[in-house]
């Protein structure tokens, strides 16, 4: 198994919002400067809000940039699940809204059928991702590679090509309660750039004892066994 660049501990959400910032628009910029565009995917859920915000304010020629989700719900934008809400309403403001924006969900059509349109998508967008953002849940999963889940296998498996697939919900209640769209490890393996960012100590202690475990049903361990160059940025401030 490949070693993981140690983490690396911020004193503020705004400290640790701004490196992650940083270190993303440098690598979407060198991207445009380079291939004259960029490809960005980043998560829901409650973690990257401040970092969206700083993003949104940077200088780039965002009309030259592509962004995405590494996950999504399969519901509608106008849900309050939606990771496409999020993006639209804190990441493509300001000099960002001149962004383009691929979702992952389509309505109307099975999860299965949402997760092929939407790997062509990206695939039609470079098939690569210059820079993604990863935040992690509690229960250790990162994208909607859920430990336990039935498509968890497909989804570390590293051979496989980029792609997008859908997620059942799991059974007898577990989690997730939601069908869901996932990128697979491979488009993680060839990215640019992976940021993890990790707020609280609860997520720091999972975070280190999943990087130990079994890669097989791990998903942090998965990506480090398969060489995603993964930067772990934390802060243990809510
Ligand atoms: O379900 C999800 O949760 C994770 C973690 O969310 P957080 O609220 O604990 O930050 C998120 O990374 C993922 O994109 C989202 O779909």
């Amino acid at each position: 198994m490949s070693e993981p660049r140690p983490v690396e501990t911020f004193p503020t959400v705004e400290t640790w919002a701004e490196a992650i910032a940083a270190r993303l628009s440098e690598t979407l910029g060198a991207a445009v400067r380079e291939n004259g565009r960029a490809l960005f995917a980043g998560p829901g859920g409650s973690t990257p809000a401040p970092v969206y915000r700083r993003l949104a304010a940077t200088d780039l020629d965002w009309s030259k940039i592509a962004a995405t989700l590494v996950d999504e719900r399969y519901v509608p934008e106008t849900s309050p699940e939606s990771n496409a809400r999020l993006i639209r309403d804190v990441l493509l403001q300001d000099k960002a809204a001149a962004a383009r924006f691929i979702p992952l969900y389509t309505p109307e059509v099975t999860v299965d059928r949402a997760g092929i349109v939407a790997a062509k998508a990206l695939a039609d967008a470079g098939g690569r991702f210059d820079a993604v953002l990863l935040g992690m849940g509690e229960d250790g999963h990162i994208c909607s590679m859920f430990p336990n889940s039935p498509t968890l296998k497909t989804l570390l498996t590293p051979t496989l090509k980029p792609t997008v697939l859908g997620v059942p919900h799991g059974r007898d209640g577990a989690a997730p309660t939601i069908e869901r769209l996932s990128i697979n490890l491979a488009y993680l393996m060839s990215a640019g750039r992976v940021i993890l960012g990790l707020k609280g100590a609860v997520k720091r202690r999972i975070f280190e004892e999943q990087a130990q475990g079994d890669p097989r049903i791990q998903p942090i361990a998965a990506l480090i066994a398969a060489g995603v160059p993964l930067e772990v940025l934390y802060t243990e401030a809510s």
